[in-house]
């Protein structure tokens, strides 16, 4: 987390202008997706660079990948924010909304401290990713609700099944992420998400009406296909998007058809 930043906005200033930000409706725009295409709705990911590909795009422009991602699409999009490893930042959440961009933002930060929810909203988020492997289960719960109050949606990301049992257990939690990607390897493994849809917790996952969104590694239409085979609604796709000439094309290609509304 960026102490500087913190110190720059205390809590009571920032929350003023968190609560002042009207939103946009995360889950809604993943439903009205999957109703419209009956394909897991997509949630495209701006990303420069990541720790295992390096960077994956020279002459990185936020905004203009944004606009192409919902021309052709997309249900929501994933800002990365993150500096240190992925070359994200603020800014650029902060001129997607800005640029007119009318697609619900997931802020992609690694989110460990309240005060960087009301910093994400204040710059244009409708959601945050919290990260069970990281929280734990009251921060997880405490989080959620400042959201709610906040009209941020939450996607909380699992990784194996004892991260999603911890989170399966707590009340009011709408969007789940499966990762195929373990965070400490790096390695991505897609079979990850229909073995942790399987059985009892996919039951409970269909009781709550939870959406479940496979997160990573998917580069191709059977990709897609498995992974709704196995249970999910929705996708979070970074590299394999945003790595085209035309990441609007590089969407078609993702689905192996036009997916633009
Ligand atoms: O992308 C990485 O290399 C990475 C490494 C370590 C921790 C997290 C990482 N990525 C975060 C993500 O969740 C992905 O950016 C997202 O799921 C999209 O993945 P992909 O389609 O494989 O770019």
């Amino acid at each position: 987390m960026n102490s500087y930043l913190k110190e720059r906005r205390p809590l009571h200033t920032l929350k003023k202008a968190a609560e002042s930000m009207s939103g946009r409706d995360f889950i809604g725009a993943l439903k009205a997706s999957y109703l419209r295409t009956g394909l897991p709705a997509l949630i495209a990911e701006v990303k420069k660079a990541s720790p295992s590909r390096g960077v994956l795009k020279e002459n990185f422009d936020p905004v203009q990948i944004a606009q192409a991602y919902e021309k052709a699409g997309a249900a929501c999009l994933s800002v990365l924010t993150d500096k240190k490893y992925f070359q994200g930042s603020f800014e650029n959440l902060e001129a997607i909304r800005k640029a007119g961009v009318k697609c619900p933002l997931l802020c992609k930060e690694f989110i460990i401290d309240a005060w960087q929810i009301y910093y994400s909203r204040s710059k244009g988020a409708d959601a945050i990713l919290l990260i069970a492997a990281v929280l734990p289960d009251l921060d997880i719960k405490y989080m959620t609700k400042i959201c709610k109050l906040l009209g941020l949606a939450t996607l909380v990301e699992v990784h194996d099944e004892r991260e999603m049992d911890r989170v399966l257990a707590i009340d009011g939690i709408e969007l789940i992420g499966i990762n195929n990607r373990n965070l400490e390897t790096f390695k991505v493994d897609m079979s990850n998400t229909k073995r942790l849809l399987e059985g009892k917790r996919g039951e409970i996952i269909r009781q709550k009406d939870i959406i479940v969104v496979g997160e990573s590694g998917m580069f191709t239409p059977d990709d897609i296909a498995y992974v709704q085979a196995a249970g999910v609604k929705a996708v979070l796709v970074g590299e394999s998007i945003v790595k085209q000439d035309d990441p609007g094309k590089g969407i078609a290609g993702l689905f192996g058809q036009d997916i633009s509304p």
